[in-house]
């Protein structure tokens, strides 16, 4: 199979168990090219969220990587962090569903989940279904997800 992602990975302390076994699976993976792991090196580094999702979502800004994978304790504040970078969209999505319409509906780059919130096994199978969708740019959603990013450049959608 044919390497499709590069792949920017990154938790905080709350999610630094789930980004563990995630790396591990994406590693594994002949979709993934690359996996760029942004921090915490440790459960004992306290680096606040913000600076994590931040790091990873420039990391998709700039074009180094196509995708970001986000844990902490409830993926909302990776989430909201990564928004902050321009050219980004992050979501929270813990059901097969949210992951799909993600990628389909809102060309998202970047995938939050909290560990505190759903189960090991269920945020690996998410990741796995994330994988398997790509944007579809001649979609009726791209006009849709055009207008996020008129909004962005100009302030007006
Ligand atoms: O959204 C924030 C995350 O869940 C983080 O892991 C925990 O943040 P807190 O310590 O401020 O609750």
């Amino acid at each position: 199979m044919k390497s499709q992602f590069r792949i920017a990975i990154g938790s905080d302390e709350a999610g630094y168990s789930y980004k563990g076994a995630l790396k591990a699976d994406l590693e594994a993976d002949p979709r993934v090219s690359e996996v760029i792991d942004v921090g915490v090196g440790d459960d004992s580094d306290k680096t606040a969220y913000p600076n994590i999702a931040v790091a990873a979502a420039e990391h998709v800004a700039a074009g180094r990587v196509d995708r970001a994978l986000l844990v902490c304790g409830t993926g909302l504040g990776v989430a909201i962090s990564a928004n902050k970078v321009k050219g980004v969209r992050a979501v929270t999505a813990h059901d097969a569903y949210s992951v799909e319409r993600a990628v389909l509906s809102n060309n998202s780059q970047v995938l939050c989940m909290g560990e505190r919130v759903i189960g090991k096994e269920l945020a690996r199978k998410l990741v796995d279904e994330w994988l398997k969708h790509k944007f579809d740019p001649s979609s009726a959603s791209a006009e849709k997800v055009g207008a996020i990013t008129r909004y962005e450049d100009t302030g007006s959608c």
